[in-house]
């Protein structure tokens, strides 16, 4: 995750085109809400802030937390507007790019949001996606054709819709008007906006056909491929060596010894996701006579092993792992734990302990042994 960048997700709105009898926002497709869709896409990007109706922050929680345990939900307003204002008033002092996205556009890829903030980080200018608009289109009059536009100077516009922080805040702040979107309140500010290349699956779920297309867009994904991988690694304690497990410093607690680290969590982490892309395993891609990896820290066999898989052409669904140990407990950093894991593989990861009951080399405290099961899917 990148820490300067904040992703503010608008959710609040009523989806009367839609006419689903909820807000939008907790409208289902493909076995989950619409906030969900949008939220699992956007994890990882950068710090979440969903704006939830104001009557549904509760309801809005329940979804996001389990996804991202330290996203913010605020209420928001009564337009599209004063519901991003809403979401700009609670950004951390350290955010530099905001990118501006609608849940409604659910199924955007997470490399459009990606690519929105390195253009906002180059250019420093607005950044919008665009697509070309294919219909010929008409200047009308009711139902009388007054004109055809020239349609190659024309672009139909999604979200995320990025900016540098300061200058957004100051053009809402000033804003005197109602706009359909944020470029256009930035625009009307002095900002400069650019387009970058839009996604047809970021299209906005507006009416109940746009829905169905989401549920069918959505079977097609996971029709393409799913595969699942599993790993597991085991170290000794060895109480001259520190404790890292899961990426993260234990200080006070008996360590692990090993070639690397001895973190013996995010190598089994490693295990299942190069098992999920059909790519071996850590011993095959990171030799215990490789120099680069001795003594290293689980974070940089985790960053390799997702830049492994993400070249195989796979994106990380979520990572499930297991402590098998009768130490440390987990319980008081197990959320930080999952958050550092989640930042590093990009996708969520949870985080689960149990001990052998006495039983074998972990009940005896020889050592720990850890299980870990990825999802990936092309
Ligand atoms: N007061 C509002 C209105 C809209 N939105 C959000 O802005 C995005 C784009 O709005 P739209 O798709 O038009 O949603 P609705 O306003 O809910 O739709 P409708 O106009 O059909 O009621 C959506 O993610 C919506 O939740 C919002 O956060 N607050
Ligand atoms: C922001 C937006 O999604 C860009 O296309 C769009 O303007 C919002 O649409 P709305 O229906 O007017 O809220």
């Amino acid at each position: 995750m990148t820490p300067h960048v904040a992703v503010l997700i608008v959710a609040a709105g009523s989806g009367t085109r839609l006419g689903a009898g909820v807000p939008k926002a907790f409208a289902r497709f493909a076995g989950a809400t619409v906030l969900e869709h949008a939220v699992r896409g956007a994890f990882g990007v950068g710090r979440l802030v969903v704006v939830a109706p104001p009557e549904s922050i509760d309801e809005a929680r329940a979804i996001v937390e389990p996804i991202d345990p330290e996203a913010v939900v605020v209420g928001g307003g009564a337009s599209r507007q004063a519901s991003v204002a809403a979401g700009l008033a609670v950004l951390e002092p350290g955010i530099r790019i905001v990118l501006v996205h609608d849940a409604a556009r659910a199924l955007t890829p997470r490399q459009q949001l990606e690519a929105v903030a390195s253009a906002v980080a180059e250019t420093g200018a607005g950044v919008i996606p665009a697509l070309p608009v294919s219909d010929t289109i008409k200047l009308v009059d009711g139902q009388t054709v007054l004109d055809t536009v020239d349609r190659s100077r024309l672009a139909a516009v999604q979200t995320p819709q990025g900016f540098p922080r300061e200058p957004l805040d100051r053009a809402y702040a000033g804003a005197t008007a109602e706009y359909t979107d944020d470029a256009a309140l930035f625009a009307a500010a002095g900002g400069i906006v650019v387009t970058v290349e839009g996604s047809p699956l970021a299209f906005k779920i507006t009416t109940a056909a746009d829905l169905a297309r989401a549920e069918q867009e959505a079977g097609d994904a996971v029709g393409a491929t799913i595969r699942t991988g599993v790993g597991m690694d085991v170290h000794a304690y060895d109480a001259a060596e520190p404790l890292w497990l899961g990426g993260l410093y234990w200080p006070d607690e008996v360590g692990l010894s090993g070639h690397s680290d001895g973190d013996a969590m995010s190598h089994a982490i490693c295990d299942a996701l190069l098992s999920a892309a059909g790519l071996g395993d850590i011993g095959g891609k990171f030799g215990t006579d490789d120099p680069r990896f001795a003594g290293a820290h689980g974070d940089v066999f985790i960053r390799e092993t997702v830049a492994l898989v993400q070249g195989a052409g796979f994106e990380v669904g979520n990572v499930a792992v297991q402590l098998i140990a009768n130490g440390p407990r987990l319980g008081a950093r197990r959320v930080e734990l999952e958050a550092h894991l989640s930042s590093l593989v990009g996708a969520p990861v949870s985080v689960s302990a149990t001990t052998s009951d006495g039983l074998g080399f972990t009940g005896k405290g020889e050592g720990v042994a850890v299980i870990a099961t990825a999802l990936v899917t092309a």
